[in-house]
């Protein structure tokens, strides 16, 4: 199986040899692995606050149950197990209000009719025509979430009409250790990586059970697909990361020590985003591992080593998928800052997405990162790159109906949107104009940050399964170079835009059962502190002007070399009417 013939190609490593060095550049990307470790250990709180801490992004709603396998009887790869089993929200009110009204969108009531495909494209922002009241966010009653877009690259998980879908909390179903292993896992992984053929057509033409031949791909066209992506790799990639990390002045320049078969180039990328999935996967049922004689949970160093320790390829190929998620997310900014999170709760609404624009502003995640407009770009006739890749994904989503464990089928259905809505993001979205951008469903941007929190979840895990291995082989570990600059500097970011943007509380701490002395010294604590913060801000007011200017003044520079532009760490903003 291709498959085989892939993992095969991973040879391990003998012991002690470096698998990676902090400086070289993940190939294909354009960062280093410091860099890119630098960034996540700023981010990773932040990430994790965000899909732990709001209703929008801790749940998630799919079709888990309803829908068969269409590749093979699944009926011999089913998983027993109490760990793979997931609890959905079966109740209306254990879903949060802001899910809930998600489902409400659906209804169709007397006032508004939900409109078809065609009526939502030609009245993109009133949709309903005001029908349900003048301050109603129409576009977020209207859910798209039922049809597909050509632009989509994984199938939207509501596809039919008729499917209901399943509510879960990510957070009380962790992605960890559930004993799903055998013949049923292993033909999933085969089926997945058997998409990847690119180049070469099925024996006498025949389609191999795993790989659907969408849209009759083959012959002249899939050669000419072949020869785009091997020319971008070929003459653009390495020599763009070399470029880059030099323009950066990182003084190891080197490029990752993977190499790949010189013969396979075209399938490369899709190769990497499956099997840096695969390694996310490994990784994080590694280190929530069930020990079955403690009936703990626990880290497992030795699934680690024998897993992904020994396979810098796959480690590399999750970095890989680490630096396109980053650059995705960095992207979609100007979309969250006309996204209405449609929530009942206005404040939460606001809270969520502070919350993800300030992660969005503290990505640095330009062509630097993740350069994807080197693909794809050699005009084409017929079936293109891009069309291929895309079917091919789709595919991969559709094979996810056949993971026999409930709990691996969730995540698996969940971050194989993510890469979806990652690779739609980086190919059909303009980053300075929205509007031509096509929908972001809520589902889709759920995957997308909780893929991410999954990768970052990952590089920490990694980042501590090698302190381990070093301790344990008594080797003292230093902490990568330009890690930590890299780290402190995203983290300032984050603080300081957590500063501006973070008023202090001025309710009373105490407002039961006190007496009138008690009372007066609660009152006039309260006035003082905001007396001293009004204070405060007036006398900070010359410096955060400064440093505004001095601000615009490097992103003019950058302007001016011809660098991609910061992007803007401040914003005026007027207060709203309750806080007059
Ligand atoms: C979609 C999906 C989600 C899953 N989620 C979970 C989960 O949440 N928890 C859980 O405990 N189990 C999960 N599993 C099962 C798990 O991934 C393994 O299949 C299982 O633990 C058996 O492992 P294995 O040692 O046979 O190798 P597998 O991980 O099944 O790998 C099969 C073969 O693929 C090759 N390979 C392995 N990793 C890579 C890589 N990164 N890149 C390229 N080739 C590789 C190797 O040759 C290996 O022998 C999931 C399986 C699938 C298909």
């Amino acid at each position: 199986a291709t498959y085989v013939r892939e993992a095969t190609k991973s040879k391990p490593l003998p012991p002690n040899v470096c698998e990676f060095e902090p400086g070289a550049i993940v190939s294909d990307a354009c960062a280093s692995y410091s860099t890119l470790e630098g960034l996540n250990d700023a981010i990773h709180p932040y990430l994790h606050s965000i899909t732990q801490d709001t209703d929008f992004f801790s749940h998630y709603r799919l079709n888990l149950y309803n829908k068969k396998c269409p590749f093979w009887s699944d009926d011999n790869g089913m998983c027993g197990n109490i760990a793979c089993a997931v609890n959905t929200l079966d109740n209306e009110e254990d879903i949060p209000l802001v899910w809930r009204a998600n489902e409400l969108g659906k209804l169709e009531g007397p006032t508004a009719h939900h409109p078809g495909r065609k009526l939502q494209e030609e009245r993109k922002s009133r949709p309903l025509q005001g029908k349900l009241g003048e301050n109603v966010g129409e576009s977020c009653v209207v859910e798209t979430d039922d049809e597909c877009d050509d632009r989509d690259y994984c199938v939207p998980d509501d596809e039919s009409a008729t499917a209901k879908g399943d509510y879960v909390s990510l957070v009380d179903n962790p992605e960890r250790f559930t004993g799903y292993t055998g013949v049923g896992s292993q033909q999933v992984w085969e089926a997945i990586y058997r998409e990847n053929c690119f180049s070469k057509p099925p024996k006498n033409g025949q389609s191999t059970p795993g790989s659907l031949p969408l849209g009759g791909f083959g012959g002249i066209q899939q050669n000419q697909a072949a020869k785009e992506l091997r020319n971008v790799m070929r003459e653009q990639g390495v020599q763009q990361s070399v470029k880059s990390a030099i323009a950066q002045g990182s003084a190891t320049a080197r490029v990752d020590p993977v190499e790949f078969d010189d013969e396979c180039l075209e399938k490369r990328v899709f190769y990497r985003v499956v099997s840096g999935m695969h390694a996310s996967i490994s990784t994080h049922l590694c280190w929530d591992y069930l020990n079955q004689t403690t009936g703990q949970w626990a880290p497992n160093l030795s699934c680690y080593e024998y897993r992904l320790h020994k396979f810098p390829d796959r480690i590399s190929n999750l970095y890989f998928n680490y630096a396109l998620i980053l650059r995705a997310v960095g992207k979609i900014k100007q979309h969250i800052k006309d996204y209405e999170f449609c929530s009942a709760d206005p404040e939460q609404d606001q809270r969520t997405k502070n919350m993800v624009l300030r992660l969005a502003s503290a990505i640095h995640s330009g062509p630097e990162i993740f350069d994807e407009s080197i693909m794809f770009q050699e005009p084409g006739n017929g079936l293109s790159l891009k069309e291929d890749f895309r079917n091919r994904f789709r595919n991969v989503s559709r094979i996810m109906d056949c993971v026999g464990c409930d709990k691996c089928r969730l995540w698996g259905k969940l971050q194989t949107a993510g890469y979806g809505t990652a690779l739609k993001v980086l190919f059909e979205f303009d980053e300075k104009d929205s509007s031509k951008d096509p929908p972001l469903r809520r589902t889709e941007l759920v995957a997308l940050l909780n893929t991410m929190d999954r990768l970052s979840h990952s590089l920490s895990a990694i980042k501590e399964f090698r302190r381990m291995i070093d301790e344990r082989d008594g080797i003292q570990s230093t902490s990568p170079a330009g890690s930590s600059s890299e780290a402190t500097r995203t983290k300032q970011l984050l603080e300081d835009e957590k500063e501006d943007d973070g008023y202090p509380d001025f309710t009373r701490k105490n407002s039961e059962g006190l007496t009138i002395i008690e009372e007066f010294w609660e009152e006039l604590d309260l006035v003082t502190r905001a007396f001293v913060y009004v204070i405060k801000s007036w006398m900070e007011l010359p410096g955060k002007a400064l440093k505004i200017f001095i601000i615009e003044m490097s992103r003019l520079w950058d302007y001016w070399l011809g660098l991609p532009m910061r992007p803007r760490s401040w914003e005026i903003r007027f207060p709203r009417r309750d806080e007059l």
